[in-house]
């Protein structure tokens, strides 16, 4: 994908960051240092129906370098897709590494699956084809999976961010990290209601409702980095 187009499938309108200065993050600190197979992956989703709406590279990199800092063996993936993010984890933790990966669109994993088998990283990934909820309460159900994950990604259905904390915040252990996608949600967060188009406002509020919950979360230490769509990091403490 050339930079150009690049651009036209960033998720949203940059607000904080003008398209200059995405397109010099971008050209010099992230494309150069992208993996090939991530590259091929990212080109291959824009014949997508959908097109590309993975986690932007530049969010892929501080995702990469956070993986690498907590050492991150065992992770959780709420919204696979195509599987950007996916293999951006796979490649980033231990050969014995594991992510259990969930989002009920089985098809569109498939469609990224060669790219995950050409960089020999399959045998890191269990995916489960389900909404994510049961599955996080199923895992909560067996106490020995409480505390033990190093690392989890959110970046699915946004009305369910406060249900997927509640639970991912005891499957991660103290000092685990727990980040969300599109908290910024296209810089709508910092827009009145009626400046924002009615297919977005839904999902305003609920990031507006995520972002004033999660400030107030004494469990956590956190950054809301205005990066891609917005991500919010949250490192559990207690
Ligand atoms: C933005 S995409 C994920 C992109 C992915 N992280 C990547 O980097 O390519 C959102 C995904 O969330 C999935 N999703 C939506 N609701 C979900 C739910 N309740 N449980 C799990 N996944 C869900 C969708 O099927 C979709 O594939």
């Amino acid at each position: 994908m050339d930079d150009k187009s690049m651009l036209e499938v960033y998720p949203n309108p940059i607000i904080l960051q003008s398209e200059g200065l995405l397109k010099y993050i971008l050209e010099t600190s992230v494309y150069p240092r992208e993996a090939e197979t991530l590259k091929e992956l990212r080109n291959a989703t824009t014949k997508h129906p959908l097109g590309f709406m993975g986690a932007s590279p530049d969010v892929g990199q501080l995702m990469a370098l956070l993986l690498k800092l907590l050492n991150a063996k065992k992770t959780i993936e709420v919204g696979v897709f195509t599987g950007y993010s996916l293999l951006l984890t796979a490649l980033n933790i231990p050969r014995d590494g594991k992510i259990t990966a969930i989002d009920p669109d089985r098809k569109s994993y498939e469609m990224g699956l060669p790219f995950i088998k050409k960089a020999s990283v399959l045998h890191k990934i269990e995916y489960i084809e389900s909404l994510a909820l049961p599955v996080l309460d199923k895992l909560l159900q067996d106490p020995a999976n409480e505390g033990t994950f190093d690392f989890a990604f959110v970046d699915a259905d946004k009305n369910n961010y406060l249900n997927y904390h509640e639970r991912l915040i005891k499957l991660v252990k103290i000092g685990g990290i727990v980040a969300y996608d599109n908290t910024l949600w296209g810089g709508t967060v910092a827009l009145p209601e009626m400046a924002v188009s009615k297919p977005k406002r839904d999902w305003r509020r609920c990031a507006l409702d995520f972002n004033k919950a999660i400030s107030k979360d004494s469990r956590l230490e956190i950054a809301l980095v205005s990066i891609g769509d917005g991500l919010t990091i949250c490192r559990r403490v207690c």
